[in-house]
């Protein structure tokens, strides 16, 4: 079942449009990488998945549950991280999750058995400072036991791992592969790498609309092209009859030959390189092809 449902969602701001007919449906029990560059409307998108902002046409279904603006009952079934969550700075972890857990109208006996597995999923546990002596990665972290604190069916993050350092970001990244078997993630970021290694599914939002979706644990992104290491007078001796692309000294890439052909070609000439391989495209690669 899709726990996030959207369909041909529409948005402007006067004469702006920023979302223009988005798709999106995200199954349960994933982790799904939504992927912008600045001011593509990722934030906006989830703005309308809370409930916050009215959209101008099309719907938007959380656990089958149609989002109503203004009426945030939906939001039972969400939790969301900011991209900097802001707390009661004077409070410590365990206080500010209690104040959570009460808010939320967790049952009084549930409560520390909740806030300790928070803790200790998030690596806060025993941890007595206030958060105003936090660190980001730990504020971030804090940010992810607050939003799951009423076991939330779909954690939303607004760019989790913008502001972190790569530890930082190792952490959040392990915190989130860890939920995913009790929630369903989803995440924006133009951090690819950061999607390359924990999402399932990757959707890229350019003008308006998701324009590729990528299973990221079925589909292979496809082949760039084929590495060759060449000594000069090899280069020179195929240069005239390859399209070879210069990476570094003495290796190149063509691109647009099956491997079949470089080899024929290869052996021809009795050029036998060190190096050959096929290089595979990253996230990158397609972001780019999608979005230039
Ligand atoms: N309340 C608003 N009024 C007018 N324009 C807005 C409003 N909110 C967002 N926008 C515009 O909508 C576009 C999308 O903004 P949004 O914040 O959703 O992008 P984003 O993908 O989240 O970007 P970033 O990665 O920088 O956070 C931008 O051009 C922004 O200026």
């Amino acid at each position: 079942m899709n726990i996030l449902q959207i369909d041909d969602l529409h948005k402007s701001f006067r004469e702006n449009d920023v979302i223009s007919g988005l798709d999106l449906s995200v199954e349960e029990n994933t982790i799904y990488g939504f992927i912008g560059s600045n001011g593509s409307g990722k934030t906006t998108t989830m703005k309308m998945v809370l409930g916050l902002l009215k959209q101008d046409a099309g719907q938007i279904h959380v656990n089958g549950e149609k989002v109503t603006f203004g009426h945030t009952a939906t939001n039972r079934y969400i939790g969301f991280l900011p991209d900097v969550p802001e707390f009661y700075a004077y409070m410590n972890a365990e206080e500010y999750l209690k104040l959570c857990a009460e808010i939320t109208d967790i049952r009084k006996s549930g409560q520390k058995e909740r806030i300790d597995h928070l803790l200790a999923l998030v690596g806060l546990q025993g941890v007595e400072t206030r958060i105003k002596t936090y660190s980001r990665g730990m504020k971030q972290r804090l940010g992810i036991a607050q939003a799951l604190i009423n076991q939330p069916k779909l954690l939303i993050c607004d760019e989790p791992t913008s502001a972190l350092d790569p530890k930082g970001r190792r952490e959040i990244l392990n915190i989130l592969q860890q939920i995913k078997g009790e929630t369903t993630v989803i995440f924006s970021t133009h951090i690819l790498t950061d999607v390359e290694r924990i999402c399932d599914k990757a959707g890229i939002l350019y003008e308006g609309k998701i324009r590729k979706e990528i299973d990221l644990k079925k589909e292979a992104l496809g082949e760039k092209g084929i590495v060759v290491e060449l000594m000069p007078e090899e280069y020179e001796v195929l240069s005239g009859e390859l399209p070879l692309e210069r990476l570094d000294e003495n290796k190149y890439r063509v691109t647009g030959l099956p491997i079949e052909t470089v080899y024929r070609l290869l052996n021809t000439h009795k050029i036998y390189p060190d190096h050959l391989v096929r290089e595979r495209k990253t996230l990158e690669d397609v972001y780019l092809e999608v979005t230039s």
